[in-house]
């Protein structure tokens, strides 16, 4: 089967975010983030036709943030040169709470979303301050992150971010894992625990994304089992050998993309 065509654009083409279509209880058909370290990297996930390209460097971390100028240079490229019928929107990570702050002002106005990283962050006072030292250009939405491994990166339980989110009106969230040992989200998260979250979510308008070396695999069992976020993020699973430090593997990008429209309703 050929790779999900690329959907019907969604947004103006002034790059906003767009609207936020929460998993309704009748219809089900995820977005799909994959990360990406550069430009190369980033024109394989476009021509899969992969929703939301997010540029991380994988080798530093859960959240580590590129250089700036590969930004730059995918604002160019993708975002500013992207036909109308495109529905690709970018996200730039910025790391944890000693980066983000500084990063924040640089992501490029043509990106769609920035992630931060909330380790370390103990306390929902703390991780609020985090959220609000972040300045980002007016176009640029903040997604906030949740950690399932949220004890050994020293901050709250996903559930508690969530709540956090709800009461400051954002309108995002994204769970993964922070340690990337080859432990996947559900070995951190129960199934229970994943479908109320998502459920909490969607009750509040908040459009819910997950990932955390998550495979193909546990994303369909998932599914089957009534965990139905509103995207999955993916690196590992879909590069060479599964190593998410390797180069991105399209045919992989495919197999996900298959696999997600085989059980979108
Ligand atoms: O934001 C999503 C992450 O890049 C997922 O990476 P991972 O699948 O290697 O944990």
């Amino acid at each position: 089967m050929e790779p999900k065509p690329p959907r019907q654009r969604l947004v103006p083409s002034t790059n906003e975010a767009g609207p936020i279509r929460v998993g309704a209880s009748d219809s089900f058909d995820p977005e799909l983030l994959v990360s990406v370290r550069d430009i190369e990297e980033a024109e394989t996930a476009v021509s899969a036709g992969v929703s939301i390209v997010d540029f991380k460097e994988p080798s530093r971390g859960a959240l580590a943030a590129c250089d700036p100028k590969v930004w730059n240079e995918a604002a160019k490229q993708f975002a500013a040169a992207m036909p109308e019928d495109r529905h690709i929107r970018l996200s730039a990570a910025l790391g944890e709470s000693d980066s983000g702050p500084e990063l924040g002002s640089l992501v490029p106005p043509e990106f769609s979303f920035a992630k931060v990283g909330p380790s370390g962050c103990s306390t929902a006072q703390k991780l609020s301050s985090l959220w609000g030292s972040i300045r980002l250009p007016q176009s640029v939405e903040l997604v906030p992150v949740a950690y399932a491994d949220h004890v050994a990166s020293g901050t709250i339980c996903p559930e508690q971010v969530l709540e956090l989110v709800i009461k400051s009106g954002q309108r995002r969230m994204l769970v993964d894992t922070f340690i990337k040992d080859g432990r996947t989200l559900i070995d951190h998260f129960a199934i229970e625990q994943m479908r109320s979250l998502v459920s909490m979510a969607h009750c509040h308008g908040v459009w819910l994304a997950m990932a955390g070396s998550i495979r193909l695999r546990e994303m369909q069992s998932l599914v089957t089992t009534g965990v139905r976020p509103d995207c999955w993020g993916v690196r590992g699973d879909v590069c060479d050998h599964r190593d998410r430090s390797g180069r991105l593997d399209p045919e992989r990008i495919g197999l996900w993309q298959n696999a997600m429209a085989l059980q979108a309703s």
